[in-house]
């Protein structure tokens, strides 16, 4: 089945979303879909996949026009999307997930659960899914919650795959082994669309690359004409700087000291007797597969997660009980990784979610009232100065691109005074031109004096950041990496991510 969009046109108000878009899906092909955070890659499938419908442009598939009143219309026609965010119902099965949803009553008939049963191991076996259809959701890793979404595209017979960002959430491990099943199904003859922000990920992985740029198509090629230099600047529009730009490594006192800090989770022991020390004008990076307690950790560090034992001092004051919004005003910035959780208000303007955390500064009030003008004026400012891509600072959060909300939440962390920087995946979901706009501010904040924590399931950030780095396994640090002492191997820190040191 080969699907075309043809001059798909998509406003939202004032802004235009997608303008003019063609583009040609074809089956037993990855197509390669970049470009920046907010250039209409997500809006461009949410048109495919029937959740938008287009302002003007149309789809045809085989040669024929179609219209797409929701989503039901796109999978019966063969089109089906795996979300970042993933729908699933943790306490049912597997092959429960598969069906529901196509049972119009909402109930779950025994036939159709019996079939489900013995189409999932089928699908599973074909592409090498591995996924038991009797496992329940809640039991089983991301990754392969992940595959369950897969299923259910398969199981309604969907031609057409889209995967949006689909490695975002997968430990490299985890990748390698989901190549392997997106491999498997373009040579069924699938048809795959892979958005993704990794340039080496989509240079491997993809058969053709198209780019898109603000709303249009600004290159198409493959991978073999390209390099990530070149997809960059084809997104960006520019050259863009790979290397983190930073002073000589010149660390102060201690600022964090963390002493055989515990952390209990869902009644499990998730941070099992840390101690560490970061010091002013140093970035300790903590590496780690996801699910190893550095989750906790941070979300313990920022105050919000009680400690069941340890200590926390902040420039030597004991802060183990501090609120998180007195950490805050010590000068403790806070990245968190789910930003739509813990970073944002996601029906307040973006001037709001600005001043979330400060509105109660001398810059904002006019006695005890808020004084808007100010908040506005300097919403506006930071806003332009971190690059947040937002039709104006009166729209709200949740109308932003994924990626331009996290920049959101990081102008607001880095925009004042701070002491300290606690980051959790600062960069996921981000574009590689604000990666690097992101790296760089983090830098700034070390260079000038403040303490450093990024908590990140990427090593090439990692790697590319930190002055020291430690990696955490089941709980607890396993190793110690000094970068500036001794060049640091990308497989030795991998290993002791697997567990090798412990
Ligand atoms: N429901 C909406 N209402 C108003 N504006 C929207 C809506 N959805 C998207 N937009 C705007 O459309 C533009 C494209 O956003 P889109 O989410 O498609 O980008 P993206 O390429 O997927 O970005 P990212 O990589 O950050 O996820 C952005 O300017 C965004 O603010």
């Amino acid at each position: 089945m080969q699907v075309a969009l043809r001059s798909i046109t998509k406003r939202f108000g004032p802004v235009v979303a997608n303008k003019d878009v063609d583009l040609t899906i074809r089956p037993g092909e990855v197509l390669g879909l970049l470009g920046e955070n907010g250039a209409g890659k997500s809006t461009l499938m949410n048109v495919l996949c029937g959740l938008y419908s287009p302002t003007s442009g149309e789809i045809v598939i085989d040669g024929a026009p179609v219209q797409f009143a929701g989503p039901g219309d796109a999978i019966r026609a063969g089109i089906g999307m795996v979300h970042q965010h993933f729908m699933l119902i943790p306490v049912f099965t597997v092959a429960e997930n598969v069906v529901l949803g196509i049972e119009p009553t909402g109930r779950l008939d025994h036939l159709d659960l019996a079939t489900a049963r013995a189409e999932v191991r089928r699908l599973s076996q074909e592409h090498g899914l591995a996924v038991d259809p009797d496992a329940r959701i809640e039991d089983l890793p991301v990754g392969v919650q992940q595959r369950v979404e897969i299923l259910k595209v398969l199981f309604r017979s969907a031609d057409v795959l889209i995967l949006d960002e689909p490695t975002a959430v997968l430990t490299p491990q985890e990748v390698d082994e989901f190549f392997q099943i997106v491999r498997s199904l373009r040579d069924a003859g699938k048809a795959i669309v892979f958005i993704t922000h990794k340039l080496n990920e989509i240079l491997d992985i993809a058969d053709r690359i198209s780019v898109i740029r603000r709303g249009e198509i600004a290159g198409e090629g493959v991978p073999r004409d390209l390099t990530p230099a070149k997809l960059a600047e084809m997104m960006v529009g520019r050259p863009v700087a790979f290397d983190v730009p930073r002073g000589a490594f010149a660390p102060g006192d201690v600022v964090l000291d963390v002493t055989d800090l515990v952390v209990i989770r869902d009644d499990a022991v998730v941070v099992d007797g840390v101690s560490l020390q970061v010091r002013s004008g140093e970035v300790m990076g903590i590496a780690g597969v996801q699910g190893n307690g550095q989750s906790a950790l941070i979300e313990a560090l920022a105050g919000l997660r009680p400690t069941v034992g340890g200590t926390v001092r902040f420039d030597g004051r004991d802060i183990t009980r501090a609120s998180p919004r007195a950490r805050h005003r010590m000068g403790i910035a806070h990245i968190p990784e789910d930003r739509q959780r813990a970073g944002l208000v996601g029906s307040f303007t973006v001037a709001e979610n600005m001043v979330l955390d400060t509105y109660y500064d001398d810059r904002f009030s006019r006695g005890a009232a808020i004084d808007w003008n100010k908040v506005i004026a300097e919403a506006e400012t930071v806003a332009q100065a971190y690059d947040v891509r937002t039709p104006s600072v009166h729209t709200a959060a949740n109308h932003l691109s994924g990626g331009n909300q996290q920049k959101l939440v990081v102008a607001r962390e880095l925009s004042r005074d701070t002491r300290m920087v606690i980051a959790g995946q600062p960069t996921r979901g981000l574009d590689v031109g604000s990666i690097a706009y992101i790296h760089e501010r983090l830098m700034a904040a070390r260079d000038e004096g403040d303490a450093v924590l990024i908590v990140s399931s990427e090593l090439d950030e990692i790697m590319a950041v930190s002055d020291r780095i430690l990696v955490m396994f089941k709980g607890r640090i396993v190793a110690e990496f000094h970068p500036h002492e001794r060049a640091v191997d990308k497989g030795e820190i991998g290993l002791a991510m697997a567990g090798a040191a412990a």
